[in-house]
C-alpha cells in the first residue's frame, strides 16, 4: 500500500476514547524497546513520526495512526517493563486486555519479537492469549539487521519450536534498518483488513 496521509488521531485508555470511524484496525504489541513504534514508521514512510527511544516504556497509552483513512495502526505500549509500579501494571493489563479482547475493528495482530533472543515468557503468554481469543497473529522476529543472515533459518525454527503456531498465522523476519520484511507485512495486513 502507498501510504500518503497519516495521523496520529486519538490516544486512548479506554472505549470511549476509541476512533468511531469504523476502519479496520491493525494492533502492534510486543515487549518494550523491542521496535513497535519504530515498525510504524517503517510502514507508513516517515522517519521519526512515531516516538522511538531506546528508553523502554515510552509508549503508555493506545496511539491510532489514522492511515490515509482507510484503517488504523494501533500503538500498544509494551509490556515487561520492569520499572512501573504494581498498580500501573493493572491498569496497562486492562486497558490493554479490553482492547483486544473487545475490539470489532481489530483484524489482527503483529506481534514483535527480538529476533536476537528466544521468545520470552511474556512473548510466548502474548501468542497463547491472542490465540484464546483467536485473534490473528503475525509473528514479526525484529531487529535481524543484528543477528547474520546465516543463522536466520535458525530462528525461523527456534520460533517455531517455542511458539505453538495456530493454524493460519505466519513468522516473518524483519528489520526497521534496513526495511527487510516491509513488503511481506503490508501484504499480511492488507489480507487482513481487505485494504488496498
Ligand atoms: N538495529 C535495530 N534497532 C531497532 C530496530 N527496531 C527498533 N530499533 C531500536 O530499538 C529501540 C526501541 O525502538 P522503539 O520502536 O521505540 O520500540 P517500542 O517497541 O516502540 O518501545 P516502547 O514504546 O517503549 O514499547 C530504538 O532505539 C530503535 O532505534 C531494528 O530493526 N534494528
Ligand atoms: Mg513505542
Amino acid at each position: 500500500m502507498d501510504v500518503h496521509n497519516v495521523n496520529i488521531d486519538i490516544s486512548a485508555v479506554e472505549p470511549k476514547q476509541y476512533p468511531a470511524n469504523g476502519y479496520p484496525e491493525i494492533a502492534l504489541v510486543g515487549r518494550s524497546n523491542v521496535g513497535k513504534s519504530s515498525l510504524t514508521n517503517v510502514l507508513i514512510n516517515r522517519n521519526g513520526y512515531a516516538r522511538t527511544s531506546n528508553k523502554p516504556g515510552k509508549t503508555q497509552t493506545l496511539n491510532f495512526y489514522n492511515i490515509d483513512e482507510k484503517l488504523f495502526f494501533v500503538d500498544i505500549p509494551g509490556y515487561g517493563y520492569a520499572k512501573i509500579s504494581k498498580a500501573q501494571r493493572a491498569k496497562w493489563g486492562q486497558m490493554i486486555e479490553t482492547y483486544l479482547t473487545t475490539r470489532k475493528q481489530l483484524k489482527g495482530v503483529v506481534l514483535l519479537i527480538d529476533g536476537r533472543r528466544e521468545p520470552s515468557q511474556d512473548d510466548i503468554q502474548m501468542y497463547e492469549f491472542l490465540k484464546y481469543y483467536e485473534i490473528p497473529t503475525l509473528l514479526l522476529a525484529t531487529k535481524m539487521d543484528k543477528t547474520p543472515k546465516s543463522k536466520w533459518n535458525k530462528e525461523i525454527s527456534v520460533l517455531n519450536k517455542t511458539v505453538d503456531l495456530a493454524e493460519g498465522d505466519e513468522i516473518q523476519l524483519f528489520s526497521a534498518l534496513s526495511k527487510y520484511g516491509k513488503e511481506e507485512v503490508w501484504n499480511w495486513i492488507e489480507s487482513k483488513t481487505g485494504v488496498k
